[in-house]
């Protein structure tokens, strides 16, 4: 089996972070694991506080799992603070995986700033040159880039401009425009593009941290970087689609309507 790895934060009601990292990894068949950034407490209607885990704590996690465990695919999600990030490039400077997804989480839907903005430039510094591949939505390349962004033809610019800041592949997440859900792939050649239906919901908390789980596992399980972008995007639509009003606000995504689907737990 597959050993899958998320360095990120908690959400305890489930639909983000770490949970919904782990909820994907299962729905793809690999084995999860996770460290543990941060511990939010947070639900479908907002932020409400978070406590930083010690440097030393993180890094002791970050041992206990690569001193023992081969890590297939590592995924990164909120890392808080610039001393959150400076162990984790430490430590992944040391190990070398492979396969690193960095989403660069800073604000949640609610507006709670999830990464300090001091710590901005040194995710960029010492984050970016270790992924494979970067996540960003528009908010978030909006903050590295300093542009503003609207159209696809802006989401293309940013897509550039961060791949000009040490970025392997960028993928730009269009969920935050209008009309349809339009992601763009850029390698420092070209641009591919992923479409998919604006779906008319107001349940999507935890989106980004579930396709960029969903792309850590696939590129696991050894997919192309292509590849395991489509089958990720097929894999939020799905779990958009059936999204559940679970709590008073954004709701959680499903992430296991195909597996009970197919096991007849769902008419
Ligand atoms: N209403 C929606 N219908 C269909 N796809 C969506 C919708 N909202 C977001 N997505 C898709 O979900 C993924 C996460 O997108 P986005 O909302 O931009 O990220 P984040 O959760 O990090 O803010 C992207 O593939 C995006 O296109
Ligand atoms: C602990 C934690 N990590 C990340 C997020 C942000 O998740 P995201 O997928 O961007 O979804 P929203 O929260 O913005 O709906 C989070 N909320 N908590």
């Amino acid at each position: 089996m597959k050993k899958v790895l998320t360095i990120a934060g908690s959400d305890c009601s489930g639909g983000a972070g770490i949970q919904a990292d782990l909820k994907t990894f299962s729905a793809h068949g690999v084995y999860g694991m996770s460290v543990i950034t941060a511990v939010t407490a947070q639900n479908t209607q907002g932020v409400f506080a978070v406590e930083d885990i010690s440097r030393d704590v993180i890094a002791k996690q970050i041992e206990a799992i690569f001193d023992d465990i081969e890590v297939d695919g590592l995924k990164i999600g909120m890392v808080s603070q610039v001393q959150t990030i400076e162990v984790i490039a430490e430590k992944l400077r040391h190990y070398s995986p492979e396969t690193v997804v960095l989403d660069p989480v800073m604000v949640s839907k609610s507006g709670y700033h999830l990464l300090n903005p001091e710590a901005e430039a040194t995710l960029i510094k010492d984050l970016l040159p270790l992924a494979m591949i970067v996540t960003p939505n528009i908010p978030e390349a909006e903050v590295m880039t300093n542009m503003s962004i609207n159209t696809l033809k802006q989401m293309e610019d940013s897509a550039k401009a961060i791949y000009q800041m040490g970025a392997k592949n960028v993928f730009l997440k269009g969920g935050h425009l209008e009309n349809e859900a339009t992601d763009i792939l850029y390698d420092g050649q070209e641009f591919s593009y992923y479409s998919s239906p604006r779906i008319a919901t107001k349940n999507t908390h935890g989106t980004g941290c579930t396709l960029s789980s969903a792309i850590t596992a696939n590129l696991a399980l050894g997919y192309t970087l292509h590849q395991a972008v489509v089958r990720a995007k097929e894999y939020i639509t799905i779990a958009i689609e059936h999204s559940l009003s679970i709590g008073k606000g954004v709701g959680p995504t499903h992430h296991f309507y195909t597996l009970y689907k197919k096991a007849g737990l769902i008419k």
